[in-house]
């Protein structure tokens, strides 16, 4: 079980960005998240994954599996989330032991591993930035309008592959999304940002 318990937070020198919010999740559930631009949905997702530390409240994770932070983000922009300097091979492996299943369930091509970040399309390093992700075995993973820039139907095929993953292993998931159809295709739950303030 994911928690997050009476969480406040604000930016250094600003007023506070959110109070009292309150949060929690089980590993194998799948939960939309959707509020206003600007409300703090990025910002929360940063505090559970260990990025920023609240200024009052705490998370507590009950399992953990390995070396790598249990709840582990992919960002909207997959360029910013990589080391440019770095070779494909070299941020899979960061993460990870290389695993042939997740590259040819991603359609990633041996020929990328050796090519840095700036020499693939979007879609195609978020798709590394996807197996990245789960190369680190998390139990609980939070998209962050993960597929925003990618074409339809690549939207859909790299939804299908993640959460037949996602159900396999049980990943607890969190999808922060303004698109109110792709969340109700993916997730029994949805909630608003402002239902997690107390
Ligand atoms: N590093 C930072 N320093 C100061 N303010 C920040 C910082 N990062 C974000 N903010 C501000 O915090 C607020 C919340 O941003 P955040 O990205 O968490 O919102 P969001 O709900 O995810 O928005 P969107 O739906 O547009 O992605 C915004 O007003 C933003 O300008």
């Amino acid at each position: 079980m994911l928690i997050a318990k009476s969480i406040d937070y604000y930016y250094e020198g600003a007023t506070p960005l959110f109070l009292n919010v309150t949060f929690s999740m089980r590993e194998g559930e799948i939960i939309g998240l959707m509020g206003k631009s600007g409300s703090g949905k990025t910002t929360f997702a940063k505090i559970l994954a260990g990025y920023e530390q609240p200024n009052n409240g705490a998370i507590s994770i009950k399992q953990k599996k390995g070396n790598a932070h249990p709840v582990q983000l992919i960002w909207q922009h997959p360029e910013q989330a990589v080391n440019p300097k770095w070779r494909i091979k070299k941020i899979l492996g960061e993460a990870g032991q290389i695993d042939q299943r997740m590259l040819n369930l991603f359609k990633i091509k041996k020929e990328w591993l050796d090519r840095f970040p700036l020499q693939l399309s979007g879609g195609e390093l978020q798709r590394v930035c996807i197996v990245r992700c789960l190369l680190a075995n998390p139990s609980y993973i939070i998209a962050d309008e993960m597929t925003t820039m990618l074409d339809p139907i690549s939207q859909v095929s790299i939804w299908e592959t993640l959460l037949q993953i996602v159900k396999e292993r049980q990943i607890g998931m969190l999808i922060i999304s303004h698109d109110k159809l792709l969340l109700r295709r993916l997730c029994k739950k949805i909630l608003t940002f402002d239902q997690l303030v107390h």
